[in-house]
């Protein structure tokens, strides 16, 4: 039996649904969210892209070379992202220098261990990780101002292209994967979307 992206998003609404919808994101839509809410994920999510991109480059080095366009277009991407992050920071007045929260600690941790796992694993959860923030960012519609910028990053049609490219990438090499390598492409996509959920949550609870 074949496993691709799809069934695992159609496989497992509910779970999808809490990694994308959440209340932090409603509010920065509606501009309600607190600042030290949105600047504790800005933090938060600057260190998280970090590791990520590191994430990436390990992904890149076990990837079959057509595979290379596009991981190479995320990595430039990131490049961008990172110095974004810092600029937004620094407006913000914002240390980046701080320490990782437990959540944040637990995400980059387990795309550590993701190293270990066969190719489609990680292309997989790579899928993963960019679609959650894509529709994230792009589910609620127009949000208001500061917020459209960070809206529009993740939710801009290039890179709703990009996220198809990596689905089509991890479709790809699940076709000839085994049942066992099926298995824990669906653990590693229940796992970043438990993660996702908890991230989201992480910054809300800033504000408690
Ligand atoms: C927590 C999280 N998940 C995903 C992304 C998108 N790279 C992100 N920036 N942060």
């Amino acid at each position: 039996m074949n496993l691709t992206c799809k069934q695992l998003l159609q496989n497992h609404t509910q779970t999808w649904h809490e990694a994308t919808v959440h209340t932090f994101i409603e509010q920065c839509k509606l501009g309600t969210i607190h600042p030290q809410q949105f600047n504790t994920w800005l933090v938060q999510d600057y260190l998280f892209v970090v590791d990520f991109t590191r994430m990436v480059g390990r992904v890149l080095a076990i990837a079959p070379p057509d595979h290379f366009d596009v991981i190479l277009a995320g990595l430039a991407a990131l490049k961008d992202e990172l110095n974004w992050f810092k600029e937004k920071a620094a407006q913000r007045e914002l240390n980046l220098d701080v320490a990782k929260q437990p959540t944040c600690i637990q995400y980059c941790e387990y795309m550590h261990t993701l190293a270990t796992m066969p190719y489609p694993v990680q292309a997989t959860a790579f899928w993963a990780i960019e679609l959650a923030y894509n529709q994230g960012w792009q589910l609620p519609g127009v949000m208001v101002e500061p917020y459209t910028e960070f809206a529009d990053r993740w939710g801009n049609a290039g890179f709703t292209e990009y996220v198809k490219l990596l689905e089509h990438q991890a479709d790809e090499v699940l076709q000839t994967a085994s049942e066992n390598v099926h298995q824990q492409a669906q653990e590693a996509f229940l796992r970043v979307a438990t993660f996702e959920k908890d991230f989201w949550q992480m910054a809300f609870n800033a504000a408690q």
